[in-house]
């Protein structure tokens, strides 16, 4: 988003980036941390911040290739050159990726499924506030975000779900717009 956009124009036209458009560079750590800083300014019932953020860039992503296809290929048995190729750059396509982590748990005053929501909130909070400081990003899960021996080498504990993989970079190019609903077939007045 250019700095000078006002918020009823962005929100007007909002829409994400292909992974496969997103490039160098990323923020660095410390315009990094204003942005995550932002982006869990989210309504949060209760206060009890029911997420977590992990950050994954350099050389641990190209690792985490490494397992993906390690346990993509005990799985799936004989891969292609291709579908190994997908698994070792799923976490290098873009410069940097940000887990949003859901810790959603019973609670005895707030709901599990509102804490769930809120993860949502994150998400979505984050891609706003990457393109505020002129980045671009994807939400993305992908089979690595529901398989517990990818979950264990992405550091995700047991209990919490992952809500998005955030890809983060820069594009050079404008993203065509995806078909939207109509307004006309979602929304009744009660
Ligand atoms: C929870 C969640 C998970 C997603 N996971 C994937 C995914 O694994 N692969 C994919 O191609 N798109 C995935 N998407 C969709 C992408 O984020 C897609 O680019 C997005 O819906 C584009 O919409 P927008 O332009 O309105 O942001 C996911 C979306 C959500 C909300």
């Amino acid at each position: 988003m250019n700095n000078d956009v006002k918020l009823i124009d962005y929100l007007r036209g909002r829409h994400s980036t292909p992974v496969a458009q997103i490039k160098g560079p990323g923020p660095e750590t410390a315009e990094l941390e204003e942005i995550l800083t932002s982006a869990v300014r989210v309504p949060d019932h209760g206060k009890i911040a029911p997420w977590r953020l992990v950050v994954y860039r350099g050389d641990i992503c190209a690792s985490l290739g490494e397992a993906f296809l390690e346990i993509a290929s005990a799985q799936n048995g004989e891969m292609t050159e291709a579908a190994k190729e997908a698994e070792r750059v799923r976490f290098t396509r873009a410069p940097l990726i940000v887990g949003v982590i859901s810790r959603a748990a019973p609670h005895a005053k707030i709901p599990e499924w509102e804490q769930v929501l809120s993860a949502g909130a994150v998400c979505l909070n984050l891609l706003m506030a990457c393109e505020a400081r002129g980045y671009v990003a994807n939400w993305r899960t992908e089979w690595v975000a529901y398989d517990e021996k990818a979950l264990k080498a992405l550091g995700i504990k047991e209990g919490e779900k992952v809500a998005g993989f955030i890809h983060i970079g820069s594009s050079d190019f404008p993203t065509p717009d995806r078909p939207r609903p109509q307004l006309s077939d979602i929304l009744t007045y009660a």
